[in-house]
């Protein structure tokens, strides 16, 4: 049975990355899915500012939405404090089988816990299943209109605390238009937006940082 882009990518990072090495499978991924198959992580740019806004919270807990092949996952648990942790939702099975490979060679697995499933269901899990208090940070990159109903979920879940982030990928490509009309237009979050390009494109994308005022 011939293999997916996913494991492609992954067979990659094993024969090309060093293992134990987080920024070497990061650099990997991106020389693979800009020279060779085009692939969505959030990729070098955007991952700078995804990299600036963890480094400004110094999170304990962090929850990620869409893991994919655990490229931004690995990017968060690199910047961590010892103690603190991210929690990464995957929908897909192969998806986050791969992934599960890919954060163990990059040697950041005691960091990272992979919840399988839609977000949906897992978000009202995380409290009583996941012993989860509040959120410190929130990285969304999982299905666009997803965006705007899970935000309201981690209101209604108790999850979000003062001063929580929230960082949107994709919020112009492929897009997450009910997103920013919820976001901008409520008065319990300041929004700012980072303009970008899609990964390994020339192609307009943006993120929207929204903090909770309570
Ligand atoms: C419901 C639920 C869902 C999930 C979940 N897990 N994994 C994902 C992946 C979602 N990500 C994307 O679809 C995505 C797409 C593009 C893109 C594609 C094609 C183009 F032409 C241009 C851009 C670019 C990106 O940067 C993206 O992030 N969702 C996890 C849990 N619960
Ligand atoms: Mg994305």
């Amino acid at each position: 049975m011939n293999q997916s882009k996913e494991q492609r990518i992954l067979n990659f990072v094993l024969q090309n990355a060093v293992r134990g090495d987080p920024c070497s499978v990061v650099d990997t991924i991106d020389k693979y899915c800009s020279q060779k198959e085009w692939a969505m992580n959030v990729g070098c740019e955007k991952g700078l500012i995804l990299d600036k806004t963890v480094e400004e919270i110094k999170p304990s807990v962090v929850l990620e939405l869409g893991t994919y092949c655990g490229y931004s996952a690995i990017r968060i648990a690199r910047l961590l404090k010892a103690g603190a942790r991210l929690l990464t939702v995957e929908f897909n099975p192969e998806f986050a089988a791969i992934a599960k490979q890919m954060i163990e060679f990059a040697g950041v697995q005691d960091k990272v816990n992979i919840l399988e499933g839609p977000s949906e269901e897992i978000i009202p899990q995380l409290k009583k299943k996941y012993e989860v208090d509040t959120l410190d940070f929130v990285f969304l990159d999982h299905w666009k209109d997803r965006y705007s109903p899970d935000t309201i979920l981690l209101q209604e879940c108790n999850l979000l605390r003062k001063g929580s982030v929230l960082l949107a990928d994709n919020v112009i490509c492929p897009g997450a238009p009910e997103f920013l009309k919820y976001i901008r237009n409520n008065p319990s979050f300041q929004c700012t937006n980072y303009p970008a390009h899609l990964e390994y494109m020339e192609v307009q994308d943006a993120m929207e940082k929204a903090v909770f005022l309570g």
